[in-house]
């Protein structure tokens, strides 16, 4: 579903991304580690098309992701930030449903925010909150429900623990895999946490030194021996 070849990212003399190869299939949940600094962020934004990539191929359904395909993508994925990133100035429904409005009536968007509110554990009486009167896990799963309101067939997830307890970052790794399992989607989630790569993940791939040391399905992982130093702790 998502592929890339040879891609290349320079920031003047520094090389961060030198010669990335990675797939993903249709429906598969692929967690993409790697120390801090590495470029998983670069590779995140030059798959988004906020940066360009020097040189490379990001194939979409098999077609590159250049200006004519880009927007279809774009209609076609959710994300959640790695701080949630919800708008301060609206309340949580219309944060979850702020895609939702451009073709739909608020009413219906309210309604569909409702629904997804309720699949990531939040009562309706959330979305007339604003976002200040969130906790942390509740601002994380207030915008995972806007990551899939627009039913998505690619969703990212940009550390989707960071900032959580253990016992929250436990809660929403379960409400992402079971959300991956039961919507189809595609997913590709950057981290530095190896209990969401187990939990989230069926693949993971290893960047290293600009690129993809290791790729390869959840289940083999600690066979392998370019992960050795990063299982059984945090990456960072
Ligand atoms: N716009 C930019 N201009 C110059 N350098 C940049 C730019 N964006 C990223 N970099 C550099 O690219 C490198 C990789 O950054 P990136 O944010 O992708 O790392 P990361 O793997 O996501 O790290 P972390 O896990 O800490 O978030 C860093 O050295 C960073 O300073």
């Amino acid at each position: 579903m998502i592929r890339i070849e040879g891609l290349r990212k320079s920031f003047g003399a520094r090389t961060v991304l030198d010669g990335v190869d990675l797939h993903v299939g249709q429906g598969e949940s692929l967690c993409v580690i790697g120390q801090s600094g590495t470029g998983k962020s670069v590779l995140l934004k030059c798959i988004l098309g906020l940066e360009a990539p020097d040189e490379g191929l990001i194939l979409w359904q098999g077609r590159p992701l250049d200006r004519h395909a880009r927007p279809r993508f774009l209609d076609s994925f959710g994300m959640l930030f790695q701080g949630a990133a919800l708008f301060d100035s609206l309340p949580v429904w219309q944060n979850v449903g702020f895609r939702l409005r451009q073709r739909m009536s608020g009413q219906k968007a309210r309604g569909i925010a409702i629904e997804k509110l309720a699949r990531v554990g939040l009562g309706p009486e959330t979305a007339d909150m604003m976002p200040a009167q969130l906790s942390g896990g509740m601002a994380k799963r207030a915008g995972l429900a806007r990551a899939i309101a627009d039913d998505p067939q690619v969703i990212f997830f940009d550390e989707p623990t960071t900032g959580l307890d253990p016992i929250r970052a436990r809660r929403i790794n379960g409400l992402i895999r079971g959300i991956v399992e039961e919507t189809g989607a595609t997913a590709v989630t950057i981290t530095h946490d190896m209990d969401s790569v187990r939990a989230i993940g069926d693949s993971v791939a290893l960047l290293q030194d600009g690129s993809i040391a290791w790729q390869g399905a959840v289940a083999d992982m600690d066979d392998a021996a370019p992960l050795t130093g990063f299982l059984g702790k945090d990456t960072t």
